[in-house]
C-alpha cells in the first residue's frame, strides 16, 4: 500500500494550480487537487481574466454599434439597444465553458478534485472537511483576494470589488474607481462603453504603477480622451452609502481639502493580496513575508519540506500565466526534471482599447542599469493601423546600448497584447534589436511596427 494518498496534492485550482496538477499527472505522478469553489479555474476563470474579457468584448462591440463609430466605415446602424442581461449571460457561458473544461481535463489526465476547504494538519497532511489527505508533495496554489480599503464596506451592491462590478445588474450613471490599476481601468472601460460616466482616483501621480513612464503617461491621455475622469494624486478617505447612492470623500494625497463625489457605484481596486488565512500554515512553520507572501526558491520549494508554493501566493506579478508557468515548472520539478521560470521575461497587458502591453525592464528601469538605446515607433505609421483607421499608441523597443540586446518592450495599440509575445519570445532568445529589424514582417500587420521601433534603435526606421 502506498504511503501517501497522493504523490503530489495541490491546493487551489486556478491557472497555477490547476496546470501543476495536469502537469504533475501527465508526469505519472498520482495527483490531487483541493478546491473549495463549486467550480475549478480559480480567480482567473470563474470571476478575474475570462468574464473580464467577455465583457470588455461584448462592451466594444456595444460602444462601436451605439456611438456610430462604425459609420465612417461605411456601416450604419439604426437604434442599438443594450441588452445587459444577455451580455451577462453570454459572460457566464464562457465562464462555465471554460471551467467544465478544466474540469474536464482533470477527468482526462485522472486528477482528482479533493472538494472543499483544505487546511494544513502537518506537512503532508491536509484536512479537507472530514477528510485527511495525505502526499509526499503539497503545493500551496491558493492564490489572492482583493485588498479591502480600511473603512470602506464592500456590500456588492453599491460599493463593490471586482466580482461585483462584472455582475452589475444595471449600468450605473456615475461609476467611481478607487485605485488606476489594471482591474480600474479595465472595468471601469467596460461600465464606461455602456453608458456610465466613470471617474478614476489614483493615490499616485500616474495610472498603472509598475508600466513604463511614456506608457503611465500616454495612458491617462487615452482615457481622458475617452471621457474618463482621472484625479491622480488623489485619496479616497471615506465612501457612505444613503439609499442606493454613495457619497465618496476624496482630498490631496499629500493632504489639503476634501471634496465629495456622488456615485451610484464604487469600485474598490487597490491590488490583491496573498490567500494563506485559514490554511494552517502555523501547523507546518511556515510564516509569510511582510507582504503576506509565501517566500520560495527558484524551484518553488518553501522552506517546509515537500510543501511547494505558486502564483499569486508568491512574490511577482499577480498574473494568471506567469501562475500557470510556475504551475508546469513546479509539477516537473517534483518529478525531478528541471522547471524553471524567467521571472524577467513576464509579459503584462491591460485589455483596454486600445491595449497596452509591456514585458522586461521599463525606459526608467533600464537606464538605470546602464546606457540604453531607445527605438520608437507610432502606430500613426502603420499601415494596417490606418487603414482600418485606428492609430492611437505606439511602439518602443529599449536595447543595452553595447551589446544591442533587447532589455525591454512597450505596446499600445488594439492588438498589443498578442504582439507582446514576439517581444517575449525574442528576449528568451536573447534576440537584439538588429535580430528584430532583420526578421521578415508580413504587410500589413501592427507587428510591423515592432520591427521598425527595432529599427528606431539602429537609427533608421522607414515609415517615420
Ligand atoms: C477581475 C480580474 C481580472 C483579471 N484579469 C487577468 C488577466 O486578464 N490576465 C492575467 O494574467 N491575470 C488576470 N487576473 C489575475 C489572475 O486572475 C491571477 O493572477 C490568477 O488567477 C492567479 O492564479 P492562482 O492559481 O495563483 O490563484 P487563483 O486563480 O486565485 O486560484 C486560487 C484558488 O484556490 C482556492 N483556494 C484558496 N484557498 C483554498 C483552500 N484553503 N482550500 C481549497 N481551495 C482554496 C480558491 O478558491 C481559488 O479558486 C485578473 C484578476 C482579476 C480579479
Ligand atoms: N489584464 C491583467 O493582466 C489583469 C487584469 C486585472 C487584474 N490583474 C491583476 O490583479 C491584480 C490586482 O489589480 P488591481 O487593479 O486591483 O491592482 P493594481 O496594483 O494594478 O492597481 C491598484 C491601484 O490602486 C492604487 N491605490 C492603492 N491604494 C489606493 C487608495 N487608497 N486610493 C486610491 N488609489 C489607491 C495603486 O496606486 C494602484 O495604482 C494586479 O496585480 C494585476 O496584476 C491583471
Amino acid at each position: 500500500m502506498a504511503e501517501y494518498d497522493f504523490d503530489v496534492l495541490v491546493i487551489g485550482s486556478g491557472p497555477g494550480g490547476y496546470v501543476a496538477a495536469i502537469r504533475a499527472a501527465q508526469l505519472g505522478l498520482r495527483t490531487g487537487c483541493v478546491e473549495s469553489r463549486e467550480t475549478l479555474g480559480g480567480t482567473c476563470l470563474n470571476v478575474g481574466c475570462i468574464p473580464s474579457k467577455a465583457l470588455l468584448n461584448a462592451s466594444e462591440k456595444f460602444y462601436e454599434a451605439a456611438s456610430g463609430a462604425l459609420a465612417k466605415h461605411g456601416v450604419k446602424l439604426g437604434s442599438v439597444e443594450l441588452d445587459l442581461p444577455a451580455m451577462m449571460a453570454d459572460k457566464a457561458k464562457a465562464v462555465t465553458g471554460l471551467t467544465g473544461g478544466i474540469e474536464f481535463l482533470f477527468k482526462k489526465n485522472k486528477v482528482e478534485w479533493v472538494k472543499g476547504l483544505g487546511t494544513f494538519v502537518d506537512a503532508h497532511t491536509v484536512q479537507v472537511g472530514e477528510r485527511k489527505v495525505t502526499a509526499k508533495n503539497i503545493v500551496i496554489a491558493t492564490g489572492s483576494s482583493v485588498t479591502p480599503l480600511p473603512g470602506v464596506e464592500i456590500d456588492q451592491k453599491v460599493v463593490v470589488d471586482s466580482t461585483g462590478a462584472i455582475a452589475l445588474e444595471k449600468v450605473p450613471e456615475h461609476m467611481v474607481v478607487i485605485g488606476g490599476g489594471v482591474i480600474g481601468l479595465e472595468l471601469g472601460s467596460v461600465w464606461q462603453r455602456l453608458g456610465a460616466k466613470v471617474t478614476v482616483v489614483e493615490f499616485l501621480d500616474q495610472l498603472l504603477p509598475g508600466m513604463d513612464g511614456d506608457v503611465r503617461k500616454e495612458a491617462a491621455k487615452i482615457f481622458k480622451k475617452q471621457g474618463m475622469e482621472i484625479k491622480l494624486s488623489t485619496k479616497v478617505t471615506g465612501v457612505a452609502v444613503n439609499s442606493g447612492k454613495a457619497i465618496v470623500t476624496v482630498e490631496p494625497a499629500a493632504g489639503g481639502a476634501a471634496e465629495t463625489i456622488e456615485a451610484d457605484a464604487v469600485l474598490v481596486s487597490i491590488g490583491r493580496r496573498p490567500n494563506t488565512d485559514g490554511l494552517g500554515l502555523d501547523a507546518i512553520g511556515l510564516a509569510t513575508n511582510q507582504r503576506g507572501q509565501i517566500e520560495t526558491d527558484h524551484s518553488f520549494r518553501t522552506k517546509v519540506d515537500g510543501v511547494w508554493a505558486i502564483g499569486d501566493v508568491i512574490p511577482g506579478p499577480m498574473l494568471a500565466h506567469k501562475a500557470e508557468d510556475e504551475g508546469i515548472a513546479v509539477a516537473e520539478n517534483i518529478a525531478g526534471l528541471t522547471g524553471i521560470v524567467n521571472h524577467d521575461v513576464i509579459p503584462s497587458v491591460v485589455y483596454t482599447h486600445p491595449e497596452i502591453a509591456g514585458v522586461g525592464l521599463t525606459e526608467e528601469q533600464a537606464r538605470e542599469k546602464g546606457e540604453v538605446k531607445v527605438g520608437k515607433f507610432p502606430m500613426a505609421g502603420n499601415s494596417r493601423a490606418k487603414a482600418i483607421d485606428d492609430t492611437t499608441g505606439w511602439v518602443k523597443v529599449i536595447a543595452d546600448a553595447k551589446t544591442d540586446r533587447v532589455l525591454g518592450a512597450w505596446i499600445i495599440t488594439a492588438p498589443a497584447g498578442t504582439m507582446i509575445a514576439q517581444v517575449a519570445q525574442a528576449m528568451e532568445f536573447g534576440a537584439t534589436s538588429e535580430d528584430i529589424a532583420y526578421t521578415c514582417h508580413a504587410h500589413p500587420t501592427h507587428s510591423e511596427a515592432i520591427k521598425e521601433a527595432a529599427m528606431g534603435v539602429l537609427g533608421k526606421p522607414i515609415h517615420v
